[in-house]
C-alpha cells in the first residue's frame, strides 16, 4: 500500500515513517506510513488557501457533482477498503460495510441539500426610495463559505468521522478547501480514502489545492494545522482532553477562529415507572444490546440510566446482568483507548458496586463491558461517577422518587442525547422532565436507544459543553453544512457587481426569502 501522504494532488514521502496496529492482535501492520512536519503543514494549507476562492464560487450543481464522485470512488475502492479498516480497528466487516454505505449516503445527501438551495440563504429587502423618514437601501444576504478547514479524523468511525466523513463533506459542500489530520489508529484506510478524494477532484476538473491529508503519531502536527493562519474552522471528534487542547490553540490564535469539537457524554436513559413495570426484562435486554455495540466505542453510548428503586428496577438490572453476562469480549480501537476503558472501570469500581461484567477477554485489547449501580446520592457527592468511560461500561442510578431524578438531572454536564422510557401513566412525569432534558441534551429520545445517529434533515448530533464545544451545532444532518458558512450583506451593489445567488431573476434558481415572503 503506498503510504505516502497528499498534498494538492501530489504524494508526499518522508523519512520518518510510522506502521498501523492491528488491535486485535497487538502487532504492527505490514507497510510503512510518512509522517509529515510543520512544513507539510505549511503546504496543504497555502495549497487550500490558493484554491479557496476559486472553489467557494463554483456553482451548487458542480459541488453536488463533484460530491457524488467523492462518493462513487470511495465505493470504487471496494473490498481493500473494507478489509483494510477491519485490520486497523478491530471492527467487524458487517458495521464498516455499513459504515461505508452511511459514508457516501452522506455525501450523497448534501449533494443533494446543494441542489435544493436553503444553504445560501437567500434574503433580499428591496430598496424603499420614497420611505420617509429616509430611504431604504437594496439589502441582499447570501452565506459564503468559511474558508479552509482543518478535519481531524476519529478513532472509533474510521469511515463515517474520518477522511471523507460528516466534517469533510459539510466543509467541501459549503465551498470550504479541507485539510485533514488524519487518525493515527487508521492510517491506511484513511490514504485510501483520501485517494479516491483525489481521484474525483481530477475528475470534476476542479483546484487540488481543495484537499490533503496530514499524518504522523503526536500533537504537534494537529497544533500546527489549528495554528495555521490559513485554516478559519475546525471539525473534531475525539476525546474531551484533545477537543478542549484545540480549542485553547484556536483561541490563543492572534485570530482566534471556531473548533467544533463533539467530545464527551454518558447519554442519560429515564426509565419511568411505568415502563419499568410492563417491560422491565425486555429493557434490561435491549440495553445491553446498545451498550456493547462495537465495544461501547460510540459516543452515543448509553453510560448512565436512571429509575426509581424498588422491585421493577430490580428486574431490570437482573435481566442487564444476565445479557451481560453473555456479552463477548469485543476488540477496542486501540491499546491506549482499550487502558483507558480500563481506568475508566477502575473509577466507576470505587464508587460504585459491580453489578457484572461481560464474558472474560480472549485476545489482547478486548473491551470486558461491565455495568455498575448506586443510589442518586452517590452520584450527586461524586460526579467522577457521571464522565464519560469510553467502552462498554455503565452505571445505573436508583433513585428514591422521580423528583430525585430530576434533581441529578439538573446536575449533569451537556450531553449528545437524552433517552426517556415510557409506558402507561408517565406521560406527566415524562412532560415535568422534558424542559431539563432540553436544557441538558441535543437529541430526546422516547422508548429507544442512543447509539446510531440517523444522517437526515432534522438530525442534531450536538450539545451543550462538554457534549460539543458549539452547542448551537450539530456534526450530522443536513445543518452540519451551517458550521462552514457565514452571512454576507450587499447593501446597494449594482446588479452586474452581485454574485449569481442574489442577482435579479435569480439564475441559480436558489429558494430566496423576498421582503419576507418564500420565493423561488
Ligand atoms: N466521545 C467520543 O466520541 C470519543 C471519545 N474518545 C475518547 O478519546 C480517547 C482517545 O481516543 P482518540 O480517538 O485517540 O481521541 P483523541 O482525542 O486523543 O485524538 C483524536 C485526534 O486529535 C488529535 N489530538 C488529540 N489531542 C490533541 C492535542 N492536544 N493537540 C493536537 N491534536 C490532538 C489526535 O492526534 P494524535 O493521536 O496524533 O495525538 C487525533 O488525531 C478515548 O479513550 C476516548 O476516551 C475517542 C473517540 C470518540
Ligand atoms: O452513534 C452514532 O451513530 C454516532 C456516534 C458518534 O458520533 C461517535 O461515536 O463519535
Amino acid at each position: 500500500m503506498d503510504g505516502r501522504f497528499l498534498i494538492a494532488g501530489e504524494r508526499i514521502a518522508t523519512a520518518r515513517r510510522f506502521q498501523g496496529c492491528n488491535p486485535a492482535a497487538g502487532v504492527a501492520i505490514e507497510g510503512e506510513f510518512h509522517v509529515s512536519g510543520p512544513d507539510h503543514v505549511d503546504r496543504a494549507c497555502a495549497a487550500a488557501d490558493a484554491a479557496f476562492d476559486a472553489f467557494r464560487e463554483t456553482s451548487p450543481q458542480a459541488r453536488a457533482d463533484f460530491l457524488e464522485a467523492v462518493a462513487s470512488h470511495i465505493e470504487a475502492i471496494g473490498e481493500p477498503l473494507v478489509e483494510r479498516a477491519m485490520q486497523e480497528t478491530g471492527l467487524p466487516r458487517a458495521r464498516l460495510e455499513g459504515e461505508r454505505a452511511r459514508t457516501t449516503g452522506q455525501l450523497r445527501l448534501f449533494a443533494q441539500v446543494l441542489r435544493a438551495g436553503r444553504w445560501a440563504g437567500v434574503v433580499i429587502d428591496s430598496p424603499l426610495p420614497a420611505r420617509q423618514p429616509l430611504p431604504r437601501s437594496d439589502l441582499r444576504q447570501r452565506r459564503i463559505a468559511v474558508g479552509p478547514v482543518a478535519v481531524f479524523g476519529a478513532s472509533n468511525f474510521p469511515l463515517a468521522f474520518s477522511v471523507a466523513g460528516g466534517d469533510t463533506a459539510t466543509a467541501l459542500a459549503a465551498g470550504c478547501p479541507v485539510v485533514v489530520k488524519a487518525h493515527p489508529a487508521h492510517p491506511g484506510t484513511s490514504l485510501l480514502v483520501a485517494g479516491a478524494i483525489d481521484m474525483a477532484i481530477a475528475a470534476c476538473g476542479l483546484p487540488r489545492g481543495i484537499f490533503s491529508i496530514v499524518q504522523g503519531p503526536g500533537n504537534d502536527l494537529g497544533a500546527a494545522l489549528v495554528r495555521h493562519p490559513a485554516i478559519k474552522a475546525v471539525g473534531f471528534t475525539g476525546s474531551r482532553n484533545g477537543g478542549l487542547a484545540l480549542v485553547a490553540i484556536a483561541q490563543a490564535r492572534p485570530e482566534p477562529i471556531p473548533v467544533y469539537a463533539e467530545m464527551s457524554s454518558v447519554n442519560p436513559v429515564i426509565l419511568l415507572p411505568g415502563a419499568l413495570a410492563e417491560r422491565a426484562e425486555a429493557l434490561g435486554t435491549a440495553f445491553v444490546g446498545s451498550l456493547t455495540m462495537g465495544s461501547g466505542q460510540f459516543c452515543t453510548n448509553p453510560g448512565l440510566v436512571f429509575g426509581v428503586e424498588g422491585a421493577d428496577l430490580d428486574r431490570f438490572v437482573a435481566a442487564a446482568s444476565a445479557a451481560l453476562a453473555e456479552a463477548q469480549p469485543q476488540v477496542m480501537l486501540t491499546q491506549a483507548i482499550h487502558v483507558a476503558f480500563e481506568r475508566g472501570v477502575e473509577t466507576l469500581s470505587a464508587g460504585a458496586a459491580l453489578v457484572g461484567r461481560g464474558r472474560a477477554p480472549d485476545g489482547c485489547n478486548r473491551g470486558q463491558a461491565a455495568l455498575f449501580t448506586t443510589d442518586a446520592d452517590a452520584v450527586i457527592a461524586n460526579p467522577e461517577l457521571v464522565h464519560e468511560v469510553f467502552g462498554a461500561a455503565s452505571l445505573v442510578v436508583r433513585a428514591r422518587d422521580l423528583d430525585q431524578i430530576a434533581r441529578v438531572l439538573r446536575t449533569l454536564e451537556g450531553q449528545l442525547t437524552a433517552t426517556l422510557h415510557l409506558g402507561e401513566g408517565d406521560a406527566e412525569p415524562a412532560r415535568a422532565l422534558l424542559p431539563i432534558l432540553e436544557r441538558k441534551a441535543g437529541r430526546i429520545l422516547a422508548n429507544g436507544w442512543p447509539t446510531g445517529v440517523e444522517v437526515a434533515h432534522a438530525m442534531v448530533h450536538g450539545g451543550p459543553w462538554p457534549a460539543t464545544s458549539d452547542p448551537r451545532s450539530t456534526s450530522v444532518g443536513s445543518a452540519a453544512i451551517e458550521r462552514f458558512l457565514r452571512p454576507v450583506c450587499y447593501q446597494d451593489l449594482p446588479d452586474a457587481l452581485l454574485p449569481d445567488a442574489i442577482r435579479d431573476g435569480n439564475p441559480l434558481g436558489l429558494p430566496r426569502l423576498v421582503d419576507g415572503e418564500l420565493t423561488r
